[in-house]
């Protein structure tokens, strides 16, 4: 759905007063921190009455922000029907394998017509559906937009400077039609800057995507790799992302700006990624126990290895570094993942295009040692 010149740009440019954030994890926290820094209402809603509670009572998430010390005016609670109930808008921060659940407990509470912003990354396993549209079979009616972007939550928390991508899709009833534009309103202070878009698709696919890309980063970490095969799972992923993207409708475009390239840097780049820091464990041979120091952390790419793949696969889309991160989920060495991805044959830049050219001498002990080890 591209850009429709009537109501573009977009005229609406009410901020929402009152927002629940739905989901008390690192990063609904952070948005909470950032709308009470926008000078919103803010309610936040955590599923374990521990974790609201100890918010409430001690100023500090401790099960998922440790160290950052919230305003008063969060005010959070366990029960959804409270958040609901004043909400102008709702930011929807739980992970994208529960994303379902939690929209279907909000029909129940949520009065009609009240936005929807999809905070979470990824696409749904068994119907390979964008968060997008599993919320709009839940929650129809309510307006939908995206945020996504390079936002590690305690950055965010910490106020370093932050610019990231709200979209919704201009078209359909009027208030839906500048939803992005209103989001970002809403949310934008001095540091955090939040851009506006059309492209729904686009930008979710960003985002889902990264975090398999990340795994596959911290992989090549893991083993030894330095910043050359970093370099190239970032550039060849980013090509993943535009061919899913372009296959689901999205614009091409939006893999250069900040839901695509920014966060497939950011989080292929950094430690501060528990995705990265997941996929660099495994080839060092760690539980994700010893990974997280026991916290129950969420690592979207885990689950999105399957949902990608799954739906590139049924939509023709090539996407090797994610069916190599797959492989290794479903039990694949990933010194064989990564082998495998090295004997492929040579190919066009920057869509991938097989050429008949000769393979590169194939023997095993041509690869580095490192990947042999561990195949
Ligand atoms: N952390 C970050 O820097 C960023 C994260 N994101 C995205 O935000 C989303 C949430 O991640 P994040 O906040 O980091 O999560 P965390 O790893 O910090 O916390 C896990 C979250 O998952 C929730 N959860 C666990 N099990 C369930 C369940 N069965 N039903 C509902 N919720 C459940 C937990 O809530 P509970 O208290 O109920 O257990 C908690 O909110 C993800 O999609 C992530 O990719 C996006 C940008 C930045
Ligand atoms: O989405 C994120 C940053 O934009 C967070 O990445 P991780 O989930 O890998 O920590």
């Amino acid at each position: 759905m591209m850009h429709h010149p009537d109501n573009w740009p977009p005229r609406d440019r009410r901020a929402f007063a009152r927002l629940a954030v739905i989901g008390a994890g690192a990063w609904g926290t952070a948005l909470a921190v950032t709308a009470v820094r926008a000078a919103r209402g803010v309610t936040l809603w955590a599923r374990e009455p521990d974790v609201a509670e100890a918010i409430a009572r001690t100023g500090v998430n401790g099960t998922f922000l440790p160290g950052v010390r919230l305003p008063g005016a969060i005010r959070a609670t366990c029960v959804l029907a409270d958040a609901a109930r004043m909400a102008d808008a709702i930011l929807l921060v739980v992970p994208s394998q529960h994303f379902r659940a939690a929209c279907r407990s909000l029909a129940d509470v949520l009065p009609g017509g009240v936005p929807i912003v999809i905070c979470a990354k990824g696409i749904e396993r068994g119907t390979g559906l964008l968060l997008e549209a599993v919320a709009a079979r839940e929650l129809p009616g309510s307006p939908i937009a995206v945020l996504s972007g390079p936002t590690f939550a305690h950055e965010v928390a910490a106020g370093h400077p932050t610019a990231v991508t709200v979209a919704s899709r201009d078209v359909g009833a009027e208030g839906e039609a500048s939803l992005a534009a209103r989001v970002a309103v809403t949310l934008a202070s001095q540091a955090f800057r939040p851009y506006v878009s059309q492209d729904v698709t686009g930008v979710e696919v960003g985002g889902a995507v990264k975090n398999v890309l990340a795994l596959a980063s911290g992989m090549a970490s893991g083993l030894g790799f330095g910043a050359n095969t970093r370099a190239a799972v970032i550039t060849r992923g980013l090509a993943e992302i535009a061919a899913l993207c372009e296959a689901l409708g999205g614009q091409r475009e939006t893999v250069a700006g900040l839901a695509g390239v920014g966060d497939l840097t950011l989080t292929c780049s950094s430690e501060q990624s528990r995705n990265m820091r997941y996929g660099m464990g495994l080839a060092m041979g760690r539980t994700p126990a010893d990974m997280f120091d026991g916290r129950p952390v969420v690592v979207e790419g885990v689950e999105n290895a399957v949902s990608v793949t799954d739906l590139a696969r049924r939509l023709g889309v090539d996407m090797p570094i994610c069916e190599a991160v797959r492989a290794v989920m479903e039990g694949m060495p990933i010194g064989e993942a990564m082998a495998a991805l090295l004997d492929r044959p040579l190919r066009a830049e920057p869509r991938g295009i097989a050429l008949d050219l000769p393979r590169p001498p194939g023997a095993a002990d041509a690869l580095p040692a490192r990947v042999q080890e561990q195949s």
